[in-house]
């Protein structure tokens, strides 16, 4: 019998996805809201526990180690910037991280920039050489230049649907975005084998053809 594995998995539009995945590597882990509102899910026949955590937190939970691994966004990841490993593209809740603005968007002596990634933003735009003021903002983004806030957002598009819907337009795409599975770097020494042996079952999921994970 190995150790035990913690597995934090984020709460929300990833959860169900993921889980799909872990059920079909052979972990039966319930769907969304099936365990009532416990936060934590021991699968001990499979030498598994779950941690049901906030998508932002999954990294630092994984980086001091309370779980030895995790789920979580790319844009998280590189928000975040914790010191994990990042093992797999788990290639689901697909994305893209954009640059957005008003239609007749144009450059002012002022430029303001609203965002739930402030780090992922200063960056992009150091490196461009263009120099914007970073609000951050916690959700509802595209709000920001409809009222005034911000000339511009960086935020995730996925069907476009909600640029539509408030008149806006996508300027740029700046990265792909995919959830992937992390670990934290004692963990990945110290249970290897377990850690090594769930990689193999997701990655022979991913690699199944035709699988219906979206
Ligand atoms: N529209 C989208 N389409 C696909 N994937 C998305 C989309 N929006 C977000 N994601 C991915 O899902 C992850 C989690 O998003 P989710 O909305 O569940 O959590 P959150 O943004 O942290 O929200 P909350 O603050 O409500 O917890 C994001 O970090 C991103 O990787
Ligand atoms: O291109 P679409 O398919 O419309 O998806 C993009 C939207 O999804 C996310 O918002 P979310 O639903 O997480 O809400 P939030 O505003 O609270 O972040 C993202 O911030 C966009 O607003």
């Amino acid at each position: 019998m190995g150790q035990i594995l913690k597995v934090a998995m984020p709460k929300g539009r990833i959860y169900n996805k993921a889980a799909e995945m872990f059920r079909q590597a052979g972990l039966p882990i319930p769907p969304d809201g099936e365990e009532s509102r416990k936060l934590v899910i021991s699968l001990p026949e499979a030498g598994m526990e779950f941690i049901l955590a906030k998508p932002v937190d999954v990294p630092t939970y994984v980086e001091y180690g309370v779980a030895d691994i995790g789920i979580v966004g790319k844009d998280v990841l590189l928000e975040e910037e914790r010191d994990v490993y990042e093992l797999l593209d788990l290639g689901i809740a697909r994305c893209r991280m954009s640059i957005i603005g008003l239609p007749n968007w144009q450059p002012g002596i002022q430029q303001r920039v609203a965002t739930k990634y402030p780090n992922v933003a200063s960056r992009y735009f150091r490196e461009q050489g263009q120099q914007v003021e970073v609000v951050k903002l916690n959700g509802s983004i595209e709000l920001a230049p409809l009222i005034g806030l911000a000339d511009r957002i960086v935020d995730m598009v996925e069907t476009g649907q909600t640029l539509k819907d408030n008149g806006l337009v996508e300027m740029k795409s700046i990265f792909e975005i995919t959830s992937r599975l992390v670990a934290n770097r004692v963990s990945y020494r110290m249970k290897n084998n377990e850690i090594q042996q769930l990689c193999d079952r997701l990655q022979a999921v991913i690699g199944e053809p035709g699988l219906q994970l979206k």
